[in-house]
């Protein structure tokens, strides 16, 4: 294996789902690198291919085209050995509720052919590493969610694996356990060296954790950089604008989209938006023209571009918005 390998390698990946008038073009030539020992970020909305693309660099499916590879190795001609490189944690619990913490963890231990006795350490081990000690020997269905999520991590590391996957790790939980997971993610590339890719759909997430991350929209990589590498490669401002009156929509989006100096006015319901080189020197224009209209505002900022603006700049559409059509399109096809 090359020293030098990134930790993965996708190549125009393609995979289709269903055949004719039904197919899904679920990955339409999705490419990216994860650099070893880093946090990446696979952000899009619901359907966007995140789960798909997950599930062959981990060797649960097979690509239609393209290829991948996981620190140097081929997960189509070599997946035995990409398996024993990887941990795998799925958006569902894969924990059994009527065992213990610890003997969830031992099993797990068990199944990757460690000894009753190195899985007894590596377990003890790992749930004191997350603060799990106490719990460890109450059944894991009577624990939190947040608990539970953490046990699923655990499970995920009890072969040591040089390379984790994590899709959609924080769906469900609250806020406060959602910070306290992603604490704990970040400690395990920073502490340990290990690479973790996690899908998510959201976009504080992929901007707290992720130190690189890929946007995928429609099944294929819209763009890819640091947080802070996407945002101000959009430049200048967003305009925000809220209504008073959701029925002023219409008017409102003319009136602002005529004030020079501003692009395509974007938004749902009464919450407009529009970007611009200079917000402050927009922003006494746009105020004075809704004013001359009559269009009342409940509030208005200027703000820097968010992960959100570039999402929008390069897939054209909001990402609330695309979220919520993937969300009623996954819920038909259900
Ligand atoms: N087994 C399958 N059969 C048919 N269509 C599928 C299958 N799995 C996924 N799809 C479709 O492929 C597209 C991509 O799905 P995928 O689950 O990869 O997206 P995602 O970005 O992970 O979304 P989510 O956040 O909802 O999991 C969606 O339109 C989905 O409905």
């Amino acid at each position: 294996m090359p020293a030098a390998a990134p930790a993965i390698e996708a190549v125009e990946l393609g995979k289709t789902y269903g055949k004719g008038a039904k197919a899904v073009h679920a990955l339409a030539g999705l490419s990216f690198t994860v650099e070893p020992g880093t946090v990446f970020g696979l952000l899009g909305p619901n359907g966007a291919g995140k789960s798909t693309t997950v599930r062959i660099l981990t060797t649960l499916s097979r690509p239609d085209t393209g290829r991948a590879r996981v620190h140097g190795i081929d997960v189509v001609q070599h997946p035995e050995q990409v398996r024993r490189l990887i941990g795998y944690v799925s958006q569902k619990p894969g924990f059994d509720p009527v065992a213990t913490g610890l003997e969830n963890l031992v099993l797990q231990g068990r199944i990757h052919g460690a000894s009753a006795r190195d899985a007894r350490s590596r377990a003890t081990g790992l749930l004191e590493r997350f603060g799990l000690t106490e719990a460890g020997r109450r059944l894991a269905g009577t624990w939190s969610g947040g608990m539970q999520r953490k046990l699923d991590v655990a499970m995920g590391l009890m072969h040591r694996p040089r390379m984790l996957f994590l899709d959609e790790p924080t769906t469900g939980l609250d806020p406060e356990a959602r910070r306290e997971l992603w604490a704990e993610i970040a400690r395990l590339a920073r502490q340990d060296g290990l690479t973790v890719l996690l899908t998510t759909h959201y976009l504080e997430e992929a901007d707290h954790l992720a130190s690189r991350l890929a946007i995928v929209d429609a099944g294929r990589v819209v763009t890819a950089g640091t947080p802070d590498q996407l945002k101000s490669a959009l430049g200048g401002d967003t305009i925000r604008a809220a209504l008073a009156r959701r029925s002023d929509a219409d008017r409102a989006r003319a009136v602002i989209g005529a004030v020079p100096g501003l692009g395509a006015v974007v938004g749902e319901g009464g919450a407009l938006q529009a970007r611009v080189a200079d917000g402050a020197a927009v922003l006494p224009g746009v105020l004075a023209a809704l004013e001359a209209a009559g269009i009342e505002l409940a509030s208005v900022g200027v703000a820097r571009p968010s992960l959100d603006d570039v999402y929008l700049h390069h897939a054209g559409r909001s990402f609330v918005e695309a979220d919520r059509l993937g969300n009623d399109r996954e819920a038909v096809l259900r």
